[in-house]
């Protein structure tokens, strides 16, 4: 195991603290180094009774993997979410003390967070804990790139901190967090389900049909929930851990506040921005995966020919188009979509490249781009004015924007789908589907039914 260098650490809280005037003046100071190969679950097992606040996250390729326990530094927001995150964000960068030698995306101060899918809908008791937008710079955060491996200690000093002691603190947690923890072969039993009478469900997919035959709206998103209860309490590492196995190709994420975890397994990225190059994807379009591969390449050809589903993609597809232009040049998206295999289902799939113009960010991309038409809509205004109406359910963080950013304006978000919030012994799955003019809510219905799968699998189900 590589230590950490005390002495460098130490000089480096000393100089903050040392710039300190006042007793309840703070300041952020961010170390990063890099380590041996960890192991990113083992290492997020090992703080479960160090930390109270875990934070993972898997890019679909696999090739950053972030794992955070702590909060050195917290940003939240219920209104203006994102200049309010902007500027906490940009505030603490200035005033920061970094060390960080390597110019690694997802290394030294990084900020994971995510945000609810409407901050205008009123928030229940099953999210109370997740605020419409927060984020947190962890106190020690496992970067995994490529093959590389980091560790960035992040930690908030006072005037009357004592570097040296400090120092070692950290010095002592970092070893046991190194160290690791197994991860265990947890097996769920589910004791009990409820979910909204299907019937009425699929009684608001008919109203939303008969609206957008009435020409109000063109697309409506509708979701609905699972609640299950198991047999003992859920442990998230071992959920990680079978998503990883089970769902290649996907950001696998958990964001965890006290004894609440919202954990997924998406297939959706929605920006991604690398040295000011942006990636954006959509992605809708859904049909099953076939029992061999020759039904599976004819489901796969229906779904390129299928027009619902067609225009169900294509309303994605033109509002990213339209909602990044002015931020970006050098925008490239291809005529026609292909079709994307995951584990359970395949969508419909255009990817869009383009340049950052300077002096935006990828939080200025997320405002403009949430929510797309594959979790709202199509117009925006009128869709989510429907489903704050009629769909009768508190989406907390489901659909909406998850992710990380760092100090150089890289970071990438996918759209939290896929997913459950996980309380102690109970979850709440969330799926939703693209209502057009000519949906079946019966076909949508067990379309729900099959995108609730990825949680459900791993969750006993
Ligand atoms: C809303 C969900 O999926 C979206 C993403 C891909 C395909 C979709 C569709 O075909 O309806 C949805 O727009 C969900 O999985 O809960």
């Amino acid at each position: 195991m590589i230590e950490i260098k005390e002495d460098q650490l130490a000089s480096l809280l000393n100089g903050a603290i040392e710039q300190l005037q006042a007793e309840d003046d703070r300041r952020l100071v961010s170390f990063t180094k890099k380590i041996a190969t960890t192991n990113p679950l083992q290492f997020f097992e090992a703080a479960k009774h160090i930390f109270e606040n875990r934070t993972f996250w898997t890019s679909s390729s696999q090739m950053l993997w972030l794992t955070g326990v702590g909060n050195a530094f917290e940003m939240g927001a219920d209104k203006s979410r994102f200049e309010v995150i902007e500027a906490a964000w940009n505030k603490m960068l200035n005033e920061a003390y970094i060390h960080n030698p390597y110019e690694v995306p997802g290394t030294g101060i990084v900020a994971l967070g995510g945000m609810s899918f409407d901050p205008i809908n009123a928030q229940t008791e099953l999210w109370k804990k997740f605020r419409p937008s927060q984020f947190r710079v962890p106190e020690f955060l496992l970067t995994k790139y490529n093959s590389s491996y980091y560790l960035t200690i992040n930690v908030c000093v006072r005037k009357n901190d004592h570097a040296k002691q400090l120092a070692e603190e950290l010095r002592q947690i970092e070893q046991k967090l190194l160290l690791g923890q197994k991860v265990p072969d947890d097996i769920l039993h589910i004791v009990d389900e409820s979910e909204m009478d299907p019937e009425k469900w699929m009684d608001i997919v008919r109203q939303a049909t008969d609206e957008i035959r009435n020409q109000h709206v063109e697309k409506i998103v509708l979701a609905r929930e699972l609640r299950l209860t198991f047999n003992r309490h859920a442990e998230i590492s071992s959920i990680l851990n079978n998503l990883l196995k089970t769902q290649p190709n996907s950001y696998i994420f958990a964001y965890e506040i006290g004894d609440d975890c919202f954990v997924g397994a998406t297939p959706e990225r929605l920006v991604k921005v690398e040295k000011n190059k942006l990636l954006s994807t959509c992605l809708a379009g859904t049909a099953p995966r076939g029992k061999t591969e020759e039904e599976d390449m004819k489901i796969s050809e229906a779904l390129l020919n299928d027009e619902k589903n067609r225009q169900e993609h294509d309303f994605v597809v033109q509002m990213i188009k339209h909602g990044i232009k002015d931020y970006c040049t050098e925008m490239t998206i291809p005529e026609v979509p292909v079709v994307r295999p995951f584990k359970n289902l395949q969508h419909l799939y255009t990817p869009v490249t383009a340049q950052l113009r300077d002096g935006f960010t990828i939080l200025d991309i997320i405002k403009q781009l949430h929510p797309t038409p594959a979790l709202g809509g199509s117009p925006k205004a009128e869709s989510l004015a429907f489903i704050r109406e009629h769909e009768l359910l508190d989406r907390g963080w489901y659909g909406a924007p998850i992710g990380w950013m760092d100090s150089s304006n890289n970071g990438e978000f996918a759209v939290a789908i896929r997913s459950a919030l996980i309380q102690k012994n109970q979850a709440s799955l969330f799926a939703g589907c693209g209502v057009v003019k000519d949906s079946d809510p019966q076909s949508e219905y067990e379309e729900t039914k099959i995108k609730l799968l990825p949680m459900l699998t791993v969750l006993g189900g």
